[in-house]
């Protein structure tokens, strides 16, 4: 059974006539687009999608879903994946490089789900090191702060690129490894007020629903 498929097929059921969807980014969202899509071209659902990346851009355009943006209008169901999410859904993103947008995105819409399989859901959140986007002339002053909050750090290199992981909005990513996060609540706001932090991907808010794709089947939180 093809987990994240099930959980973004789910997602896809409340999405209803006239909405404004915030389409997420990765793999797991990549499923949601799609079961939108077909249900665009076999229902004549009438929605709009405003993307996360570029990745999401091109997969609306690839399923005829047509797009906007913030600036012309409010969300009504934002859906996206997550890297970790915990029982009481914090969640870590950004395993894409686009956790600044994702945001941006998620917690401007009226309604937020998450979608992800059961590999990602925790007892509590911090195994995946925390992305934390910064404008790349601030990079080293940034980790010598992240790692005097006790961080271990690294910038993230490219796959098939040399140098730096650029995100879509021009800048770097540095993955922060905290031994253990006490509040996620209160690391959130403190690593945004660090000097050339664009944002970071710890999500403690906003969250309205989590679907798990499990082996057992659909599960919400
Ligand atoms: O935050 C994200 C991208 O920045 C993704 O939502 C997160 O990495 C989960 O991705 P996937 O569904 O591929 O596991």
């Amino acid at each position: 059974m093809n987990l994240k498929k099930e959980a973004g097929y789910k997602a896809a059921e409340y999405v209803t006539d006239g909405d404004i969807l915030g389409l997420g980014t990765g793999s797991t969202t990549h499923y949601f687009i799609e079961a939108v899509g077909k249900r665009i071209a076999d229902e004549g659902i009438n929605v709009m999608g405003i993307p996360t990346s570029f990745q999401s851009l091109l997969l609306a355009k690839q399923w005829n879903i047509p797009v906007t943006s913030l600036e012309e209008h409010d969300i009504d169901l934002a859906v996206d994946g997550a890297d970790e999410v915990d029982k009481n859904l914090n969640l870590v993103k950004g395993g894409g490089a686009a956790h600044t947008k994702e945001k941006i995105v998620d917690y401007s819409a009226k309604q937020f789900i998450v979608i992800v399989d059961e590999s990602k859901y925790v007892e509590e959140i911090g195994n995946f090191p925390v992305p934390v986007e910064v404008i790349p002339d601030a990079s080293r002053v940034v980790i010598q702060t992240l790692e005097d909050m006790g961080a271990e750090c690294e910038i993230r290199m490219g796959e098939r690129k040399d140098g730096p992981v650029i995100t879509d909005n021009g800048n770097f990513v540095i993955d922060a490894k905290f031994e253990k996060i006490e509040s996620p609540m209160h690391l959130e706001i403190d690593l945004n007020s660090i000097p050339g932090v664009v944002e970071n991907g710890i999500f403690t808010q906003m969250v309205d629903k989590v679907i798990i794709g499990t082996s057992e089947g659909i599960k919400e939180l």
